[in-house]
């Protein structure tokens, strides 16, 4: 691989005799990973029988195709290994506020949400409008519950979430040299300037970051490049700067190491920080501290939320009849609507009228003119929740599902919505109507499976 010269030159200098490694490993090939959603039951042994990332709870080495039904099922979640040491690191409790700042396209985000399983908070942000579309998509595959999408910049959330989270998550925008071997292209708009133009905007998400941690709360701080400006430099800095904050130290295994602090100020507390070499492991390479505030007394947000508008006694019935129905069980968090579209918010969110809000919850469904349409992400959401209306259909009918086809079956059930089912993953809500299954699978994500 043609490495800029200044790259080469840069980590000769910093690694020294481990240089030549470094850079040799760059030749080799990436290996992939996945991670198992474990809201997933009854997975195939191709998926569960691979070898374990030894960090990361759910980790799997391998590939999955983003056509497969195990990918569009979001019974996996494709993820290179070295960025999986993130969750792992983060790893929240059941009940936990979790904020997760530089979302998109939401690896980490589904990751934090396997560890909360639909219970506590997780908002999860992404500021660019585009990228929040992949981050919102990516959340519904994996039947994230209990989060909130939103679309905003640090400095818009801050004054919306003081003290407020247990966890909040920066996986940082960086010079991504990370990427170098996997993504060749990330080479083009590197340079050593670039790396300094990435620390600068560090700081100044890192500076709105440590409002929303609460006293006693953790700040988990990752980059997928490998410049001692954004990595261990970065971390100085915090330490200077915000001296209610220390570095927590983190378990390593697996290849994974202890950060450089002779690359900052020679600080040995950085040491507890991570580095995830390409050389060393199997993995991309990433760069992971975890920091801790001290306890203390936390300002209390203002207000309580209001996102939506209540339902209507006709929507509630609606709602009702469906959830008897079809699912055969409640959903948790508080029912609104935004327009005609029906959501299941988090109990436990403050005043949102300042933020712009990009999905406020798990998206149940859309009221029509006297009836309910399911949406797919409540599909997809159900995988642990067995649902009462449930239709088994084969690999050949699933590929004509993701096609956008309706299909036939063989006798015909009573009427109505049911939740699909292939190889006992929920694949979306269909309509039963005689012997066919009108099709509801997302127009935009429709697609062609490919035999190998
Ligand atoms: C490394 S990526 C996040 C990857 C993501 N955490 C994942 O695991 O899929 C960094 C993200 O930060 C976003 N970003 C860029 N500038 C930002 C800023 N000033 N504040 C917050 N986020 C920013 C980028 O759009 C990008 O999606």
């Amino acid at each position: 691989m043609n490495l800029p010269d200044d790259f080469i030159t840069k980590y000769r200098r910093l690694l020294g005799a481990e240089a030549d490694d470094f850079l040799a490993s760059f030749d080799t090939p990436s290996t992939a990973g996945y991670r198992v959603n474990p809201a997933h039951h009854d997975l195939p042994a191709t998926v569960t029988e691979t070898p374990a990332v030894p960090y990361a709870k759910f980790g799997h080495y391998g590939a999955v195709s983003g056509r497969s039904l195990m990918h569009q099922s979001g019974a996996v979640y494709s993820q290179e290994p070295s960025a999986m040491f993130v969750g792992a690191t983060a790893a929240p409790q059941a009940g936990e506020r979790v904020l997760d700042l530089c979302a998109a396209p939401g690896g980490k985000t589904t990751h934090l949400a396997s560890y909360l399983r639909g219970t506590g908070l997780l908002v999860t942000n992404e500021i660019n409008r585009k990228r929040v579309k992949v981050l919102a998509e990516n959340v519904e595959r994996f039947g994230v519950k209990s989060a909130v999408i939103l679309n905003d910049s640090p400095d818009r959330l801050s004054p919306v979430f003081p003290d407020y989270f247990d966890k909040v998550l920066v996986d940082a925008p960086c010079s991504g040299e990370g990427m170098f071997r996997k993504d060749p292209d990330a080479m083009s708009y590197w340079s050593l300037d670039y790396v300094e133009d990435c620390a600068t905007r560090q700081r100044e998400i890192l500076t709105e970051a440590v409002k929303m941690v609460k006293p006693g709360g953790q700040l988990i701080y990752s980059t997928c490049t490998f410049a001692p400006e954004e990595d261990e430099q970065m971390m100085a800095w915090v330490l200077k700067t915000f001296p209610d904050f220390h570095l927590v130290p983190i378990t390593k295994t697996g290849g994974v190491v202890d950060a450089r602090p002779e690359w900052a100020d020679g600080n040995p507390e950085l040491a507890k920080a991570a580095r995830l070499f390409p050389h060393l492991m199997q993995g991309e390479g990433h760069f992971v501290a975890k920091l801790e505030r001290d306890a203390g007394d936390a300002r209390t947000p203002r207000g309580q939320a209001k996102l939506g508008t209540e339902l209507t006694s006709d929507q509630r019935k609606l709602w009702q009849d469906f959830a008897q129905t079809v699912l055969g069980h409640a959903v948790a968090g508080q029912l609104i609507t935004v327009k005609d579209q029906l959501f299941a918010v988090p109990d436990d969110l403050p005043d949102l009228k300042k933020a712009h809000i990009f999905r406020p919850g798990l998206h149940l469904g859309t009221f029509k003119k006297n009836r309910f349409e399911p949406a797919y992400a409540l599909a997809l959401a159900s995988a642990d929740e067995p649902a009462t209306q449930t239709l088994a259909i084969t690999d050949e009918q699933w590929r004509a599902w993701v096609h956008g086809e309706t299909f036939t079956l063989a006798t015909a059930p009573t009427k109505g919505w049911y939740l699909l089912t292939c190889d006992q993953q929920p694949v979306g809500f269909g309509k039963v109507v005689g012997q066919t299954v009108k099709n509801f699978f997302p127009k935009g994500l429709r697609f062609t499976v490919y035999d190998d």
